[in-house]
This record gives structure tokens, sequence and C-alpha cells, in this order.
């Protein structure tokens, strides 16, 4: 039950491979894209909608929900599933990467992490033990260790000390965690510095957790860089559990980490975009708002199965974004969702049919980002 992974199929030549991975809320297939709830919603859209476009976990963000409404809060109303109304899964994440690149940074300690609320200023403080505390109160079926996380790019004996201090902040994140049926993942730094990288796989792996992110990739360094980090830290994360890159990606990113053996992923960029009216296409982006689709009746994706494209053509979406109709982005949104959720679908098709390499070749070919 704690997020027990089965690895289903692996594919020959590379890392991928196709799982389940079983939590309090149901069984769910690997690779995944988890929809960003930041704030207790995934923005413009319902959880009907999440459901009916095949989403099976979704994140939300600790950092946020104890600052506003309170963890407590959520704890009383009958946790994070309830308070959303979502009976699927439910992943958070610690506030370890917010604290650092959303309030401003007051003094890190052995201790914790001190911040001013980006809300409303007031001082906060956040440790392991308030972390996971906070999580047991919001109820996620995954919850993620409290790390400290290195700025892009850091000098080598920074990321070393922060590192170090990530894996004794995993070790008290455990430590903290007693709430049974919920899955404590770790999450793997060391910066861009591939020694370090290792170290903290090795350390993490000796703590035993039933699952590991990968934290700081995809912050601005080449795309070549991500990958040789990838190479060098997934192999040393035992094969029988999930593997968690946090905040990527593209589509061109996601089928590069699921060739090294990535089952899980979260990222804003598909909501986000799609708030400036900008949809996910198999050949890249395709911006609706532009003039050259005013009289294009065609929908955004003829090959898609979205509630959007079924239903709605190019022209009238972008009339709806250039009236600042709320419905504009909703559609927007629910085409990037489903494009996203889609896209694993169809790499775990893959997988089991023994043509992932095949269909990542003609993906790439097409795909220009
Ligand atoms: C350094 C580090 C680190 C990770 N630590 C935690 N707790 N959450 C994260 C969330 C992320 N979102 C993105 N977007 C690129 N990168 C992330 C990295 C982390
Ligand atoms: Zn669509």
């Amino acid at each position: 039950v704690l997020a027990a992974y089965e690895e289903a199929v692996k594919c020959g030549y590379s890392g991928a491979r196709a799982g389940r991975l079983h939590t309090p809320h149901g069984v769910f297939d690997t690779p995944m894209f988890m929809p960003v709830g930041t704030q207790a919603t995934v923005k413009a859209v319902s959880p009907r909608e999440l459901k009916e476009m095949g989403a099976q976990i979704i994140l939300s963000n600790t950092y946020h929900l104890y600052l506003r409404p309170g963890t407590e809060l959520v704890a009383e109303a009958g946790g994070l599933h309830r308070f959303m109304d979502w009976d699927g899964g439910i992943l958070t994440d610690s506030g370890g990467f917010q604290v650092f690149s959303l309030g401003p940074l007051r003094k890190i300690t052995e201790e914790g992490a001190a911040f001013r609320s980006h809300i409303d200023g007031s001082t906060q403080f956040l440790s392991p033990e308030i972390a996971i505390k906070a999580q047991m109160n919001l109820g996620a079926d995954i919850i993620m260790a409290f790390d400290e996380c290195i700025p892009y790019p850091a000098e080598y004996q920074y990321a070393k000390l922060s590192t170090e201090r990530t894996t004794r902040w995993a070790e008290r994140s455990q430590k903290a965690h007693t709430r049974s049926g919920q899955a404590l993942f770790a999450i793997v730094q060391g910066g861009m510095y591939q020694d370090l990288r290792r170290v903290s796989a090795n350390d993490l792996v000796s703590l035993d957790f039933p699952g590991y992110g990968i934290g700081g990739l995809s912050v601005g360094e080449p795309k070549p860089v991500m990958y040789e980090m990838l190479e060098q830290t997934v192999p040393l994360l035992p094969e029988n559990k999930p593997r968690y890159l946090m905040g990527v990606g593209t589509p061109d990113c996601l089928v590069e980490a699921v060739r090294y053996g990535i089952d899980m992923f979260d990222c804003v960029f598909p909501t986000r975009v799609a708030r400036n009216g900008t949809a996910m296409t198999k050949s890249g982006r395709l911006v609706v708002k532009n003039a050259a689709y005013a009289k294009d009746f065609l929908p955004i994706d003829e090959n898609c199965g979205c509630y959007a494209c079924q239903n709605f053509s190019r022209a009238y979406i972008r009339h709806l974004l250039k009236a600042d109709e709320i419905f504009g982005l909703r559609l927007t949104t629910i085409h990037n969702l489903y494009f996203l959720l889609d896209f694993t679908k169809k790499m775990r098709q893959a997988i089991l049919e023994d043509r992932f390499l095949s269909f990542r070749e003609e993906f790439l070919a097409q795909y220009c980002k």
C-alpha cells in the first residue's frame, strides 16, 4: 500500500519502464503526469473534468496551504481529498522548493528555514518536523521530505554542504512521519555535480524510502547536463521503487527522462502557458491568440480527444481569449492537461509493446520545443 511499485515491463534497450503505483486512493499507471493544483485546485478545471481527462494523481503544495488557509484547518475539513472533493491520488510537495523560490528567505540553519510569507510578509519557519506534520494534516497519499534547495548555479562546496544537510533533514522527516498508509519520498539533490548526485542517491537509498524524487534539475541548465545527471543518478535508485522528476516538464524532456527510467512528473507549464493562450501539440506550441487563427474553424488538434478539440474551433477559443472570457482559459487548460496525460499514456503503451525507442524517435522528429 505504501506506494508499492510493481514494475510491469522494462524496455530492453533503455531504462524506460511501465509500472503501477499502489496508493490508498487507487492503483495508478506509470509513466504518469501529475497536474499541479498548488492551492488545492488545478487552476480553471474541476475535479470532474480532471477525472474525465484521465488524471490519476495531482500535486498540491504544503508551502501555500500552510500559509493559507492553514493545514490544521484542512485537517478539520476532513483532509485535502475531502476539502477539494478529489478522490484520486494526491502528492504534496514539502515546501522545501517554495521556501527558496517564493518567500524572501531570511535564514537557513540546521534547524530549518526562516522566511517571510509572500502573502502577508509575516515571519514564518519550516523545518522537517513542521513540514511533515503539515503534510500528515493534509493527508496526501504521497508526501515529500523537507529538503534544502540548491540554487542554480552553485559552488561545489555550497552544493556539498547543502546536499549533506538535505540527507540529515530526510532522516528527520522519516522520524517525524508517523502516519501509516501515507508514503514519504526522499528527494535526491547534488546540484550539477555527478559525485554529489551519486552520494545523495546512495545515502537516501540506505535510509530506505518507498520512492525517490529528483530535485534541482530543469532549472536552466543545458538539457544534455540534465540528462547526464539522470544517467548518473537513476541507476542508483532501486528498480522496485518509483522515481519522480520534480517540476519537469515539456514533452521532449518527459520522453528523455522516461528513457532514463523516470516514472512520475509534475509541471506547471501546461496550465501556466494555457492561461496566456498557448496550446501544446505534438508539433510544438500553437498560440491560439494569434490573429492567424481568427477565421480558423478547425479545432486546436483534429486528432485530440479532449473536450475543447471535440466541440470548439480555434476561432472561438481565440475570440474568448481576446475578450478575456474565463471559458477561453478553461478550454486551453483542458486541452494542455489532456495532451500531457494522453502523451504519458502513449509512452506507457509504447513501453508495454516494446517499441518505446521508435516512439521516442518519431516524437522528437516532429516536436519542436
Ligand atoms: C533543488 C530542489 C528541489 C526540489 N525540492 C522540492 N521539495 N520540490 C521541488 C519542486 C520543483 N519544481 C521544479 N521545477 C523546475 N524544480 C523543483 C525542485 C524541487
Ligand atoms: Zn484537445
